[in-house]
This record gives C-alpha cells, structure tokens and sequence, in this order.
C-alpha cells in the first residue's frame, strides 16, 4: 500500500502540473496546497453478486471524485463505467495501465475546460478488487478558476466538503460543483 501510494503521489503531480500548464494557474499551487498528508488511498473491495446478471447492482453508485485527481487500480474483473455524452460506457481493464480521473477541484480550478468524470461501478458475479489514490489539498486551501469570468465561485475544500455532506444528509446525494455555480 506504501509502495502504491507512493508512486500514485509522484505520477499525480506530474499530471496535475502538466494538465494545469495552460490555466494560469500559479507555478507552486500544488506544492503549496497538496501537503502529502490531505491526499489519501482507499482499498475497494466488492463483493460477489449473485443477482447481478438479471438486475443492475451497484457496487458504487454513480458519483464524481471529490478531488483534484484520482489514479485507479483495479484488477481484471471489470465493472468501473463512465459516462460520457449521456451514454454509461465499461472501462475495460488493462493490466498495463491505470485509470485517472479528473475530480471536482480540477474542473473548478480550469473553469470547466476539464470535466469532473461521472462514474460508477457495476457489480458482478466476482469479487473485484481497486485501489483508489485521491490527490486532494488541505482543507483551508481555496479553489478558484485563474481564468475570467469563473462560471464557480471560489470555495476552500473544507467548505466544499461541508457541503456535500450536507447535501447527502439533506437530499441524499451530493450535488457537488452545481453549487457553486455563479
Ligand atoms: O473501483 C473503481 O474502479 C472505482 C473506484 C472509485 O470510483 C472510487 O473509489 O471513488
Ligand atoms: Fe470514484
């Protein structure tokens, strides 16, 4: 777990830099908002379902991350769906590469030019098993776009995450970015 997380911290911020290139987005803002300690890994197990070839199951029900990047590691039973042009298309497993997600914080911070991918995980008959490494800032950092007009208005992660929660205790689900539309 050690070993992944570690690795899955390096390619983020790779990726964060190169993706960020273009947003006018200040050259330290992951370094000095991304402290390893707010970014975290979480194992997924899903259990075998025995319903799953009649009915829909969800092992995760459809939701965007709540971060600026995600990296997935998921082995090769299949089931990890994304939705794109109001259609559910399957990830198909590849033992050679990883899934990266782009989450709520980046689609705020580029002002909507990359999308918070909506996704969710189908069950099957198998048990499946993923590892995700969401990369994610400090709960005071603030999130803004860096190009005008910002279509969000600015928010820190703490409030962010209030939110949802509160939204998920309220209404069931969390709305995410919609709020913070301007
Ligand atoms: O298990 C997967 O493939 C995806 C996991 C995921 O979306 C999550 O943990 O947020
Ligand atoms: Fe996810």
């Amino acid at each position: 777990m050690e070993r992944f997380a570690k690795a899955a911290s390096d390619l983020v911020k790779t990726l964060v830099e190169i993706l960020a290139q273009d947003l006018g987005v200040q050259f330290t803002y992951f370094q000095d908002n991304c402290p390893p300690n707010s970014s975290y890994l979480r194992m997924n197990r899903y259990p075998p379902c025995p319903y799953s070839s009649s009915k829909l199951v969800f092992g995760l029900i459809p939701h965007t991350d709540t971060d600026f990047l995600s990296v997935v590691y998921e082995d090769q039973i299949g089931g990890l769906q994304l939705l794109k042009d109001g259609r559910w298309f399957r990830v198909k497993p590849n033992p050679e590469a990883l899934v990266i997600n782009i989450g709520d914080l980046f689609e705020a911070l580029s002002n909507g030019v990359y999308k918070s991918v909506r996704h969710q995980v189908v069950a099957t008959q198998f048990e499946r098993f993923s590892a995700a490494y969401f990369f994610c800032p400090s709960d005071e950092s603030m999130v803004e776009s860096y190009s005008q007009p910002g279509i969000y208005r600015k928010f820190s992660f703490k409030e962010y995450k209030q939110q949802n929660k509160k939204d998920v205790q309220d209404i069931g689900e969390k709305v995410g970015l919609q709020r913070f539309l301007l």
